[in-house]
């Protein structure tokens, strides 16, 4: 089948590794050093979905029609990167892999003739060089659409079910809060450059992680949402888990870890930043403010992480961890 990646990085590169691997004709966009190495050796995958290169089509921009087109690129890329390949998107099903809440909105705007289906990743990928991405850890993926017709949707993960796990979720906008509380384990690794698994055997560290996800499951359930079950995290065990105790609920964070494994997750927003590229800290957490804002109600904890990941990105510095830690103290001492 004819396959389109547009922002063919970790996620997008894996994915199309994937489907390259399985048989499919799949064409990748990409920039700079990574297309001429995509170009010259091909596209090379690792990790925990095995190893493979693959000669692709690639070009700064899709080259033909296909029959179903995949958008990866950070969020504040996503509206620039559709309107780039817009003569190839027209009635063709666009799966736009992206974290926070846009992708949907961002898909409808840019390229309003196309089916729109929203991804959400839930393994862990890292860029390592131009032409090598590392797939650090498994984990489903989950598609959803923003109306009631689902059948692009279903299409779009019966094809990629059969190269990673992928399947149909109905309530997309409770999925995309679910996926918001797991991405707190992004903006820590950015503030500090250490590893999801490494701020979460940090206590100090682990607890600040813990309370932005319950300060995110909280503004969530104020705005009215009813959380999709993604990796076993259903709404009732969020409202739980944002009710209990703090020390109890900082097992959550430490079965996430675990199930990342041994290799050390940077997570996307930190490998933004090693690249000195723009983080994608406000549609993550800056959602989370935004969200809060509408309903008066604070989010002091992903406002400060909102803080922190723009002054690494301007400083180039990171924090340590006891930076952080008074930091985070002088919230909970201000309330
Ligand atoms: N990495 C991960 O483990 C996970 C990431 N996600 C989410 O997936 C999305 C993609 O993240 P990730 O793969 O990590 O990001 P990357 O930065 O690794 O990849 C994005 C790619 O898109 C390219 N790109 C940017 N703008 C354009 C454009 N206009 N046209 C073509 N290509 C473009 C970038 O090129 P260039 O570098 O030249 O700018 C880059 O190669 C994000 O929303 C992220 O939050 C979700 C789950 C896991
Ligand atoms: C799933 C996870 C947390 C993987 O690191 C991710 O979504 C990200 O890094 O953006």
């Amino acid at each position: 089948m004819r396959i389109g990646v547009i922002g063919a990085g970790a996620v997008g590169g894996a994915v199309a590794g994937l489907l390259a691997r399985a048989g499919h004709d799949v064409e990748v966009t990409a920039r700079g050093a990574h297309l001429d190495t995509i170009r010259a050796s091909g596209l090379a995958i690792t990790g925990v979905w095995g190893d493979s290169i693959s000669r692709l089509r690639a070009a700064a921009t899709l080259t033909r029609v296909n029959e179903l087109v995949i958008v990866a690129t950070k969020a504040h890329d996503a509206e620039q990167a559709l309107r780039d390949n817009i003569t190839y998107l027209r009635n063709v099903p666009v799966v736009i892999f992206q974290n926070g809440l846009d992708s949907l909105e961002t898909a409808h705007r840019a390229s309003p003739r196309s089916d729109a289906i929203g991804g959400l990743a839930t393994f862990a990928s890292s860029f390592l060089s131009p032409g090598n991405i590392h797939v650090t850890a498994a984990g489903p993926s989950y598609l959803g659409v923003a109306g009631d017709n689902d059948v692009p949707a279903r299409y779009a993960a019966h094809i990629l079910d059969a190269v990673m796990p992928t399947s149909v979720v109905a309530n997309f906008r409770g999925a995309q809060w679910t996926k918001l509380v797991i991405n707190q384990v992004n903006a820590l690794p950015a503030i500090t450059g250490y590893s999801v698994q490494s701020i979460v055997a940090h206590s100090l560290l682990r607890r600040v992680m813990t309370a932005s996800m319950r300060e995110t499951v909280r503004v969530a359930l104020s705005n009215g949402i009813h959380f999709e079950t993604l990796q076993g995290l259903s709404h009732r065990r969020l409202k739980n888990f944002a009710r209990s105790p703090l020390w109890m609920s900082e097992l959550l964070p430490r079965v996430m870890a675990r199930r990342m494994g041994s290799t050390p997750n940077p997570g996307s927003t930190l490998q933004s930043i090693k690249r000195g590229q723009p983080s994608e800290v406000d549609a993550l957490n800056g959602a989370v403010v935004r969200a809060a804002t509408a309903k008066s109600q604070p989010a002091a904890v992903n406002a400060l992480m909102v803080e922190l990941v723009h002054s690494v990105e301007s400083s180039g510095t990171f924090f340590s961890p006891d930076d952080v830690a008074i930091r985070y103290a002088a919230l909970t001492r201000d309330r």
